[in-house]
């Protein structure tokens, strides 16, 4: 097998605009999912619905979701899960084993809309919300947890950051070209002294006529191997601290810019991780993302929201451990009954099941409420906080679960192991989400 995976399924370019055939003919997409919440609503609420203000519509819009997903969030669902039966799980240990990235299936991504997921359609994205994105995230994770991470990166540490903060010029020229998967980009805000404390950069951006020059070291870049385009941090005034860090968007490859090594990882190895080192760099003017001085503010606008997409990867790692553990359960025998039947284990197999629906719930709140334009900064962390001790916890019980069979590579439930414990690590490690929600809380104590 070669890393470019099994022969192509036949996959259509654009589900939803199958979906939207397949419902009327005419409509070339039903993504409207506010709408499409309020008509489910209409249906399912009927004579009350008179009675209910603008607020009343926006709260059940939100509770509705939390108890079912919508038709279009659950059609979503099933696209990601074919996918990933047929093109992940066949080589997602495989992909492991080999560091190998998964172009040909990130390009299947990118023609299904997931690599550019609340981009809008003018921009060639695929102008879902949040909650299709966590959805897919999860699902994608599920089937191989690299995949899930060159997801992320690319729709919401690479992406996001351009769409929020972009000028038009910019969004079409660093946005649509990294939608279909042909290009992706990654982040580049850690460098080897500054990881949590991120304000302390010291990578370097000065003015030199037209250009910007930029000098330093950036560290633990994802897709720093296959990118096309990085949002890079860096200073522009040391005397500023926090406000003198400024963002760029850098053309990959350009003069000046070489790549590390790639990092030999415990888990998510299908995935490159690699230093970017500026030695005077030049960049166009206009490739400054923001203000200068915005950088900052940029980083953790970006952080906030990629974190619900990284407690989605998590999510999908501990269901595939819960599946794993609970199939071979039913299945082994110990003192003449399956595991499944011992009490100890179903207590396990419960405490699993419980973590990830809360985790998922909390997920799924996050996600909600970023798009209903809702505070979601806390929540954003509490949902990676939890998806990801979750995954951890669960990927531990499920290899107990396995016996011996967990701690060998026939099985996945090793791999899952590897893979969970990246996800209270990055983008913000389990401590900073602590801090963050612990700031939150304490301020609504105080004001
Ligand atoms: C596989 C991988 C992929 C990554 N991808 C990217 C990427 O694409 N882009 C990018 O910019 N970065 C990326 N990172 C970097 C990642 O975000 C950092 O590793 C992470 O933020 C932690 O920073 P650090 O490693 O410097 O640890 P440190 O900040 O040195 O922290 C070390 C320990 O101290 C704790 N700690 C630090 N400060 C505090 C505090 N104030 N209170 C309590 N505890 C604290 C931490 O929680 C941690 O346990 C990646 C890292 C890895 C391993």
């Amino acid at each position: 097998m070669t890393c470019a995976g099994p022969a192509p399924a036949a996959w259509s370019p654009r589900w939803w605009t199958e979906v939207a055939e397949r419902k009327s003919g005419t409509v070339r997409s039903i993504w409207l999912p506010s709408s499409m919440a309020a008509a489910l609503l209409a249906r399912a609420c009927g004579p009350v619905r008179g009675a209910l203000r603008p607020w009343d519509w926006r709260l059940l819009h939100t509770i509705y979701q939390s108890v079912e997903l919508p038709e279009t969030h659950q059609m979503l669902r099933q696209t990601c899960q074919d996918f990933v039966e047929k093109e992940l799980f066949p080589i997602a240990a495989q992909l492991d084993k080999e560091h190998c990235f998964p172009a040909a299936q990130v390009k299947k991504m990118g023609e299904l809309g997931l690599m550019a997921m609340d981009v809008p359609e003018e921009l060639s994205g695929a102008g879902l919300d949040y909650l299709a994105y966590v959805i897919a995230m999860e699902e994608i994770s599920r089937g191989c947890a690299s995949t899930g991470v060159i997801m992320s990166v690319n729709n919401s540490l690479y992406l996001g950051p351009v769409l929020k903060f972009g000028s038009e010029k910019q969004k079409q020229q660093w946005i649509t070209p990294f939608t279909s998967g042909d290009k992706i980009g990654c982040f580049a805000l850690s460098e080897p002294g500054s990881g949590s404390d991120a304000g302390a950069t010291v990578t370097t951006a000065r003015e030199d006529g037209d250009s910007w020059v930029l000098n330093g070291t950036k560290a633990w870049i994802t897709n720093a191997w296959e990118a096309s385009a990085a949002v890079v941090f860096a200073s522009t005034d040391r005397s500023l601290q926090n406000k003198g860090i400024s963002a760029f968007l850098v053309p990959m490859p350009t003069p000046g810019l070489t790549l590390g090594k790639k990092e030999d990882k415990l888990g998510i190895r299908a995935s490159s991780t690699a230093n970017l080192i500026f030695e005077e760099c030049r960049i166009p003017k206009d490739n400054l993302l923001g203000e200068p001085g915005m950088g900052f503010k940029i980083a953790m606008q970006t952080l906030d929201m990629g974190r619900i997409g990284i407690a989605s990867q998590a999510l999908g790692i501990a269901q595939a451990a819960l599946d794993c553990a609970a199939n071979y359960a039913e299945n082994r025998e110990a003192f003449g009954v399956p595991l499944s039947k011992l009490q100890a284990i179903q207590f396990k197999l419960a405490d699993m099941a419980l973590a990830l629906e809360g985790a998922r719930l909390l997920t799924w709140r996050a996600a909600m409420l970023k798009d209903n334009k809702k505070p979601f900064i806390k929540e954003a962390a509490m949902a990676k906080l939890a998806a990801s001790e979750a995954a951890t916890n669960i990927s531990h019980q499920a290899m107990q679960i396995l016996g011996g069979m967990g701690y060998v590579t026939e099985m996945p439930a090793e791999r899952h192991y590897r893979d969970a414990r990246i996800t209270e690590i990055y983008e913000g490690t389990s401590e900073i989400q602590r801090l963050v929600i612990a700031g939150h809380l304490l301020r609504s104590y105080r004001s």
